[in-house]
């Protein structure tokens, strides 16, 4: 019996993300849980014929108690998306108090629960969970995941499309390591799989496509929001991944994690003093169980992990100065 929680769920990602989980059979319970519209967003999914229950909470009589309780994973896309003209930091006003609030239900109610945020900005947002969990006394770092996947899956269609793969099922699996906004989005093309051959012009413009895959979106929405359906996707498949894994399947995936807590293998020379850092990561029963193999950058990607690292330090610190400055407000 696996117990899946979106929070957020009546969202632009949070709708197509509870779809995409209603047709996992590895789920068989579904709570879906936001401040407005859950219960219709609940009611409609549940007519779907697979087997889990689904269910909708809001915040009254204790709505995100009951949405969590024996949760065993968490998928967080509650908060405010970008307009054209804005960074993912430019959200941290507004969706740092909901990420943190949302942390502290999960650390009270449901503190074995595998933790996916999606919440931007995510380089500051999944520090922003840990240092709840720790006040709390309930981190696991083997538990709390930045989704980072919507990049892989970019770079995966960027490649493909630039390489003109005639096998439209080909799938071009690009390292994507640092975080997720634009120059933290380190990917690493000289590693691709299957390998592929371009000019550095071509590459150099190929990495600023994907770095700045999401600004595509959010200037073609128009002030409608960012990407939704394709990071519905992206979730639902790193949500699948850690399920298949905790039920003893192999996976590995990238994703944002606590490096320094985990030990970061052979990323340790790349990533130094960091915390967190999305690497490849072996997904195990608990969760985390080791750091992927490291990945051999050339000169050029050297360059931008270097960039990655310096921007992503003030990223985790503004994190984890917003709970510690925060606390006692929040009650922690
Ligand atoms: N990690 C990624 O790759 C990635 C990709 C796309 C978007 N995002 C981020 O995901 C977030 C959501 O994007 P969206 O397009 O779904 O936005 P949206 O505005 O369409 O949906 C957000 C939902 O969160 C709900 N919400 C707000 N506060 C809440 C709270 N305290 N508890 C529960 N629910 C709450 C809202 O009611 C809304 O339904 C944004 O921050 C966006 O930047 C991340
Ligand atoms: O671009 C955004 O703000 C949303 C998301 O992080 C994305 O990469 O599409």
């Amino acid at each position: 019996m696996v117990k899946a929680v979106v929070i957020g769920a009546a969202g632009g990602i949070g709708q197509p993300l509870s779809l995409l989980l209603k047709q996992s059979t590895l789920i068989s319970e579904l709570a879906l849980y936001d401040v407005v519209n859950a219960p219709g967003v609940a009611a409609d999914i549940s007519h779907i014929n697979t087997p889990s229950t689904v269910q909708g909470y809001l915040p009254a009589d204790g709505g995100l108690e009951k949405a969590l309780k024996g949760a065993d994973i968490v998928v967080v896309p509650a908060g405010v998306p970008r307009k054209p003209g804005m960074t993912r930091d430019d959200l941290f006003n507004i969706n740092a108090s909901i990420v943190r609030d949302t942390a502290i239900g999960i650390a009270t109610h449901a503190p074995k629960a595998f933790v996916l945020i999606i919440s931007n900005p995510v380089n500051s947002t999944v520090p922003i969970v840990a240092e709840v969990f720790k006040k709390k006394g309930v981190y696991d770092p083997k538990r709390l995941f930045g989704v980072t996947t919507l990049d892989v899956v970019r770079a995966s269609t960027f490649v493909s499309e630039a390489n003109g793969a005639s096998e439209k099922s080909l799938e071009y699996s690009i390292p994507i390591v640092g975080g997720h906004s634009g120059e933290t989005i380190v990917p690493l093309i000289s590693a691709s799989q299957p390998s592929v051959s371009f000019d550095q012009s071509k590459i150099e413009a190929l990495v600023k496509r994907i770095q700045f895959g999401g600004d595509e979106v959010v200037k073609a929405k128009d002030g409608a929001g960012s990407a939704t359906l394709s990071m519905a996707f992206a979730g639902a498949r790193f949500a699948i991944s850690v399920l298949e894994a905790a039920a003893g399947k192999a996976r590995t995936e990238y994703s944002y994690v606590d490096v320094k807590a985990l030990g970061a293998g052979e990323w340790s020379s790349v990533v130094g003093d960091l915390t967190f850092f999305s690497v490849p990561v072996k997904l195990g029963k608990d969760g985390v169980e080791s750091v992927g193999a490291g990945i051999k950058a050339n000169e050029y990607e050297q360059g931008l992990l270097k960039v990655a690292v310096d921007q992503l330090n003030g990223n985790i610190s503004k994190g984890v100065a917003f709970v510690a400055d925060t606390a006692a407000k929040a009650g922690l």
